[in-house]
């Protein structure tokens, strides 16, 4: 069994829980109150800015230079395109400020940069992976339920729920499947490892958003 297959069951009931909380549920219905979302955007903007830079260090540890223009690619669009979603809902939603990182996207930041910058570069490539296919997972979930015309989050959904953003997961899977492959088993422990704590930081960023959880 591929190395992702064998990863993505041990985060299943972790993806379950995901689907089942109400950020997501309301995100997808159109009722997610407009100040859960705003928290959500602004975190994310900031996240995103932390997650291309530790893309960017992947890309630069990349052992094959597919790999590394691959990462490096993703860094991009972490940084340029995805944030061009963010601005748009800042003008939509009136945020002009971001304001100040806050626990779960700094949790989650800095493990995704302390991983790129300390461990071997597969185990990184496992800690990004979440990012990618939960996103992935969720937002073709949430498309293909879609009952709700009108949906103010549209825009959201149509991103991580089109077919672009597929090719992306798809080649991030293919390189961590490979990555493992080569790997020593004690490496690829720690890969799947980095993928379950990602996972649920991927939880933890939507709840935070969601009960609106600040340092004091
Ligand atoms: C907390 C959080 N996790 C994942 C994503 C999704 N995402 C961000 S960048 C990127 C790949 C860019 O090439 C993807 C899929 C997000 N927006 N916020």
């Amino acid at each position: 069994m591929k190395w992702t297959e064998q990863a993505w069951k041990k985060i299943e009931s972790n993806y379950s829980a995901i689907l089942d909380m109400p950020f997501v549920q309301e995100l997808a219905n159109g009722t997610l109150p407009k100040n859960k979302f705003q928290f959500y955007m602004a975190q994310d903007s900031i996240y995103l800015e932390h997650f291309g830079r530790a893309l960017a260090l992947i890309g630069a540890k990349s052992h094959d230079i597919g790999d590394a223009l691959a990462y490096l690619r993703f860094a991009e669009g972490a940084i340029v395109v995805e944030n061009a979603l963010h601005e748009s809902y800042f003008q939509d939603f009136g945020v002009t400020d971001k304001g100040k990182i806050q626990p779960a996207c700094h949790h989650y930041t800095h493990f995704l940069k302390s991983t790129a910058a300390m461990e071997p570069v597969e185990v990184a490539m496992a800690a990004t992976l979440p990012c990618f296919w939960i996103y992935k997972k969720v937002g073709d979930h949430i498309y293909k339920g879609q009952q709700t015309f009108n949906n103010p989050y549209q825009r959201w959904i149509d991103t991580y729920g089109g077919e672009e953003f597929s090719d992306s997961v798809q080649r991030a899977i293919m390189i961590c499947d490979l990555a493992a492959e080569r790997a020593t088993p004690v490496t690829r422990a720690r890969m799947t490892e980095a993928f379950i704590h990602a996972s649920h930081l991927e939880y933890h960023f939507w709840d935070a958003a969601y009960t609106g959880r600040t340092w004091s």
